[in-house]
């Protein structure tokens, strides 16, 4: 699929790099981020640039939950805000995936540094995510758990793609990316750079002054946008499932292979792919494939990430 020397986004799921859902602990997340940075380092190998993106729903959700239950055992300790919470998993899950890479680099004798960038993204305030929440965020719970959070705690809680109830909350649409000139600096000199985490904290300008939002932003949404900004020739989403599927989760499911802009633009009509799952990976792969010719999007799992690079699976978007 990737010929010649190819400058690569790479955007990794949150929920994908928490492999069970029933186990969100720190080692847990440390092993899919070691299994994952041998892809990535492949791609290094193979003599391409990469630009690492990685999402952050589940982990958001439980910075933000653990601020709020210990601020109810104890008062003295303040609610942290979104954007805090935000900037807090870029640094944690960056930390994860920046030692993985940085030890599978070491491991293959290549000399090439690894760094996080906390990342801030430029939203419109006047957005109309902020009126319609739509971002699952934190872990899964039932029906019953999920409308006691809602009326204890005043949540937005919606079915998430047939795997239980989440929080949700806004997901603006990113308008610009605030480090985005370091970020091309440091891949310019060669550098590995894991940018636009969680979608990068979302920001509002102010008079010139950047402001923190609550919000979570769709991260397939922001490597969307860092991969036209960089002049990037691929963008890959890697998440938990091989293949887009139309009819998904009903016994008429068909995984796509290759999807043309037009196809898409017609299951999205019909309403296949469900909104703050596999709706934004989908319109994200397409934005970026219609900005400009040659450029091709890949989405498959983070496990199968070697072969869908490799063209042997995934569902390849297509003009
Ligand atoms: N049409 C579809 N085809 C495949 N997967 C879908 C579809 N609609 C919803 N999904 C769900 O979307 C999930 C990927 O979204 P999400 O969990 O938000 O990704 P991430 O790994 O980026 O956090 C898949 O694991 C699957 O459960
Ligand atoms: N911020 C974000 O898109 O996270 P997920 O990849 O976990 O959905």
């Amino acid at each position: 699929m990737v010929e010649g020397k190819s400058r690569i986004v790479l955007a990794l799921g949150g929920n994908a790099l928490q492999a069970n859902p029933k186990d969100t602990s720190a080692e847990a997340q440390i092993k899919t981020a070691a299994e994952t940075a041998k892809s990535i380092v492949d791609l290094i190998e193979a003599g391409h640039e990469v630009i690492v993106a990685h999402g952050n729903g589940p982990q958001v959700g439980q910075i933000v939950g653990t601020y709020e239950a210990a601020h109810q055992v104890n008062n003295g300790m303040p609610i942290m805000p979104f954007p805090e919470c935000g900037a807090m998993s870029q640094g944690y899950i960056g930390y994860h995936l920046q030692q993985a890479i940085r030890q599978e680099l070491v491991n293959r004798k290549i000399q090439k540094s690894v760094a996080t960038i906390v990342t801030q993204v430029l939203v419109d305030e006047n957005d109309p995510a902020f009126s319609n929440p739509t971002k699952p965020v934190g872990s899964f719970f039932s029906e019953e758990e999920a409308k006691k959070l809602q009326a204890e705690k005043g949540y937005t809680m919606k079915e998430d793609a047939g795997r239980g109830w989440r929080r949700v909350v806004a997901s603006p649409i990113p308008v610009d990316v605030v480090e985005a000139p370091i970020v091309s600096t440091l891949v310019e000199a060669g550098h590995v750079v894991i940018t636009v985490g969680g979608g990068g904290v979302p920001v509002i300008n102010k008079n010139g002054a950047l402001e923190g939002i609550p919000a979570v932003i769709d991260k397939d949404f922001a490597s969307g946008k860092i991969a036209e900004i960089l002049d990037a020739d691929f963008l890959f989403i890697l998440t938990a499932v091989e293949k887009v599927a139309i009819n998904f989760n009903t016994p008429e499911q068909k995984e796509l292979r290759e999807v043309s802009i037009p196809d898409l633009e017609k299951y999205i009509e019909e309403g296949h792919f469900a909104p703050g799952s596999m709706l934004p990976k989908v319109k994200a792969a397409m934005k970026f494939v219609q900005s400009k010719p040659g450029r091709r999007a890949l989405i498959t799992s983070l496990d199968k990430a070697k072969e869908g690079i490799m063209g042997q699976t995934g569902t390849v978007v297509v003009e």
